[in-house]
C-alpha cells in the first residue's frame, strides 16, 4: 500500500467550474496581498486546458489594480503567439484582453523564436531584472498557477527529460519529443521558490498523477510535478473526478 500525506492544503470541489471560481478568488487574494505588501505582484501562469476558466473568472475581479501586476509564464510551446496551441494566446483571450493591463506588464515567452535556447536566456534575464530575490538567492514569484499533465509533468518539465534536473538556469528550452513540440519552461528551483503555488487538477485523468505526486516517496524524474511539494504554500484545487470520488 502507498502512504500519502498531501503536502500543503487540499481543496476538493464539486466540479471544474467550482475549481475555476476558487482558483480565481485565491489568485486574486494573492495578488492583492502582494500589492499591499510590496507595491506590486509577480505572477507566473501556466497554460494547458485547465486554467482558462480561472483566468476568465479572475478578469471579473474589480478589486485588483492591474497596473501593479507583472504577469510571466510558467511555460510555452514553440509556436507563434496566435497559434491555438500557444499558452500566451489562451491567457490573452481569457484575461489580458478583458482587463486594463499595461502591455509592459505582460512578459511573454518567445515561443516563435528560431533559437529557443537564446529565447530561454532572454527570458531568464527578464525574470532576473524584474523579480525580488529570496535570502537564499533565488527569484521569488508571489504566486504561480500550475497544472499537472496526465504523465505527471508540470510546467514543461517532462518525465525522463534532462531539463528536469536543470538548476543553473531559471528558464530552459525543452527539445521536441515524439509528437510534442519543443517548449520553454521555468526550471525546478524557480518553481520551488514561489511563495504560493495554486495547482489546478480537473478530470479523472488527473487522479493517477496526483496520487504519484502525493505519495510519500517517488522520483521527480518519473513525476516532475513532485517539485510542487517543495513550495512553501502549495494549494491543490481539484474536482471530484480528480479526487477519485467522481
Ligand atoms: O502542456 C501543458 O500541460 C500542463 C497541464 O495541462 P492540462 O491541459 O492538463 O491542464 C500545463 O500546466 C502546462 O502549462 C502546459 O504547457
Amino acid at each position: 500500500m502507498t502512504t500519502k500525506v498531501v503536502p500543503g492544503s487540499l481543496v476538493a470541489l464539486p466540479d471544474g467550474e467550482a475549481v475555476a471560481r476558487e482558483a480565481a478568488n485565491r489568485l486574486g487574494n494573492c495578488i492583492r496581498n502582494a500589492i499591499d505588501t510590496h507595491g506590486y505582484a509577480t505572477v507566473a501562469l501556466s497554460g494547458g486546458s485547465t486554467p482558462g476558466p480561472a483566468y476568465a473568472a479572475l478578469a471579473e475581479n474589480s478589486r485588483i489594480d492591474w497596473a501593479k501586476v507583472e504577469f510571466f509564464f510558467v511555460d510555452e510551446r514553440a509556436v507563434p503567439p496566435d497559434s491555438p496551441r500557444s499558452n500566451y494566446r489562451m491567457v490573452k483571450e481569457a484575461l489580458f484582453d478583458r482587463v486594463p493591463i499595461p502591455a509592459e506588464r505582460i512578459h511573454r515567452m518567445q515561443g516563435e523564436a528560431l533559437d529557443l535556447a537564446a529565447a530561454a536566456r532572454e527570458y531568464d534575464l527578464e525574470i532576473r531584472s524584474r523579480l525580488r530575490w529570496s535570502e537564499s538567492g533565488m527569484a521569488e514569484f508571489d504566486v504561480g498557477v500550475f497544472g499537472i499533465g496526465d504523465d505527471g509533468h508540470t510546467a514543461s518539465l517532462f518525465p525522463g527529460e534532462p531539463t528536469v534536473d536543470k538548476t543553473d538556469r531559471l528558464v530552459v528550452d525543452v527539445p521536441a519529443a515524439g509528437n510534442r513540440e519543443a517548449r520553454l519552461t521555468l526550471t525546478a528551483p524557480v518553481i520551488e521558490q514561489m511563495r504560493v503555488a495554486l495547482v489546478l487538477a480537473v478530470g479523472k485523468n488527473k487522479q493517477e498523477p496526483l496520487e504519484r505526486v502525493w505519495a510519500a516517496s517517488g522520483d521527480v524524474h518519473v513525476t516532475p510535478a513532485r517539485y510542487l511539494r517543495e513550495v512553501r504554500s502549495v494549494i491543490w484545487l481539484i474536482d471530484k473526478a480528480a479526487s477519485g470520488l467522481g
